[in-house]
């Protein structure tokens, strides 16, 4: 599902990610780990399609990150989602469901696996960490992608919506889809992993 070869992604003198070689497969559960700044972050934003490698290549499903197939099957959560800060919450699900040719209750229903359906009505802009992290991954598994890509999921999640992802990480799992995901504290999914693909400081894999 995933592949990368010689990634390498550099802020100017700064080399973030070094040459990593990557494979993860269909269906596979892969925790990426490694210190601050080795570049997990910067090498799920390349699979993400939202960052060009300096060399070297990254494929999904063998196509290319940016590519609008690619984009159908991924689910991308950042550690602090971009959202539509003047939307509600309902309005941003609404938005994503539409976008997806997805009835709205379905984006709403994830809401409410986290508790977090009394938020609905709130202007994004308006709301806690964790809540805005209940409507990012929302949005995201909205139209149940194959692949998810999922930077700290659980930073920012009381211990009940850690449980409520848990679960929904291993129903997703359960029906094929590919999860390559960060977590500094693994204990939730420690129980679903394949595999633990280790960064080193350089950012290579
Ligand atoms: N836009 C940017 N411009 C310049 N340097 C950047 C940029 N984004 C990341 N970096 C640098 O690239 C390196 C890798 O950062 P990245 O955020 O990918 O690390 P990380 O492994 O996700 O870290 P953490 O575990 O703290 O989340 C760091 O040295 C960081 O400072």
């Amino acid at each position: 599902m995933i592949r990368t070869k010689d990634l390498t992604v550099r802020f100017g003198e700064k080399v973030a990610v070094d040459r990593a070689d990557l494979h993860v497969g269909e269906g596979e559960v892969v925790l990426l780990s490694g210190v601050n700044g080795c570049g997990k972050s910067t090498l799920l934003r390349v699979l993400a399609g939202l960052l060009e490698p300096s060399s070297g290549s990254a494929e999904i499903a063998g196509q290319a990150p940016d590519t609008a197939a690619v984009r159908a099957l991924r689910g991308f959560v950042q550690d602090d989602p971009p959202l539509y800060e003047y939307l509600t919450s309902h309005e941003h699900l609404a938005f994503a469901a539409r976008l997806w040719g997805v009835p709205v209750e379905d984006s709403l229903a994830l809401l409410a696996r986290f508790g977090a359906e009394d938020w609905a009505g709130t202007l994004i802009r308006d709301l806690s960490l964790g809540t805005r992290k209940k409507v990012g991954l929302a949005a995201a598994l909205t139209h149940r992608p194959r692949l998810l890509l999922l930077d700290e999921p659980f930073n920012g999640l009381d211990a009940g919506s850690c449980d409520e992802l848990a679960l929904l990480l291993k129903e997703a799992r359960d029906e094929g889809c590919t999860v390559l995901l960060t977590a500094h504290e693994p204990q939730h999914v420690e129980q679903l992993l394949d595999r633990r693909i280790f960064l080193d400081r350089r950012g290579h894999a």
